[in-house]
């Protein structure tokens, strides 16, 4: 995590396994939340992904694999729900720079920025389908307060597939696209937006906070990371991740 000029990097670095998140990187969105709240220094928090492959995969399924009951995932799936909402709810605005593929969990992790700038091969969609579960970090109940038409939310999460940019944008979950360098990228895509105070961002950021309060977003999460665990349980789920898991073996 490195901050240069009110600017807060976070990267996923897990390239090898196409950035998918453990528990030692939901530890690192921990300590991103603690570095904003008490550092009091960023304007604007931005997550990527390391390489050219992928922004997130999501939950790393060699290691969540292990958990098979519904108790057992809700334990994993409760924390890093929490975690997420405390990144959503940061007091400043937060972007996405999608450098590649985001799945599963990472899709859902790039849903709860506030922005989303998409590089033009990226794919991005809630796969959890094909695995016989839901979203299980809050992404279906992020996606839904994005203020796209209810149709198409409800679209791109049961079709359970990867979505390439341009229909990302047509649907109006992505922000912008962007071909080539991702930090020109955001360069360019905050030049008007970073103010000389900081207050104005997190002002408005705490409107849409209040926003989030008042209709009880996190109680609704923790509702889907309920349903989820439920699901989690079923043979069908875990047959599905495990012939994942020893394809091309
Ligand atoms: C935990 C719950 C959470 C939630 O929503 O609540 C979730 O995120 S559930 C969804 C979990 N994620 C996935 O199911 C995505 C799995 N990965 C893929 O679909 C593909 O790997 C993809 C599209 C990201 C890239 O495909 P590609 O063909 O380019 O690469 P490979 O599939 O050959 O992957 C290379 C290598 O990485 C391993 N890998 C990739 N993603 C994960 C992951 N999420 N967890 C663990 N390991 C992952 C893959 O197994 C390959 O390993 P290798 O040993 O080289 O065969």
């Amino acid at each position: 995590m490195i901050e240069k000029e009110g600017i807060l990097f976070f990267e996923i670095n897990r390239p090898n396994i196409h950035n998918a998140i453990n528990f030692e990187v939901i530890e690192g969105f921990r300590q991103l939340v603690n570095n904003v709240r008490t550092n009091k220094t960023s304007k604007l928090v931005v997550i990527t992904g390391v390489g050219e492959k992928s922004f997130c995969s999501g939950g790393d399924l060699s290691v969540f694999h292990k958990l098979k009951t519904a108790e057992e995932s809700y334990s994993m799936l409760s924390t890093v729900a929490e975690v997420l909402y405390d990144v959503a709810t940061l007091e400043v605005p937060t972007v996405a720079l999608i450098n590649g593929t985001a799945v599963g969990g990472g899709c859902e992790i790039a849903t709860l920025c506030d922005y989303r700038l998409v590089k033009k091969e990226a794919k991005c969609g809630f796969i959890q389908g094909k695995l016989a579960i839901t979203t299980g970090w809050g992404g279906g109940t992020y996606l839904f307060e994005k203020g796209m038409r209810y149709d198409k939310a409800l679209k791109m999460l049961t079709e359970a597939t990867p979505y390439d940019s341009n229909e990302l944008l047509s649907i109006g979950w992505a922000t912008d696209l962007f071909e080539g360098d991702k930090l020109d990228a955001l360069n360019e895509f905050i030049a008007k937006m970073i103010v000389p105070h900081s207050t104005v961002l997190k002002a408005y950021k705490k409107q849409l906070i209040r926003k989030w309060e008042q209709s009880q977003l996190f109680e609704r999460i923790m509702e889907e990371v309920k349903e989820c665990s439920i699901l989690w349980e079923a043979d069908v789920h875990h047959a599905a991740v495990n012939s994942f898991l020893t394809k091309k073996k």
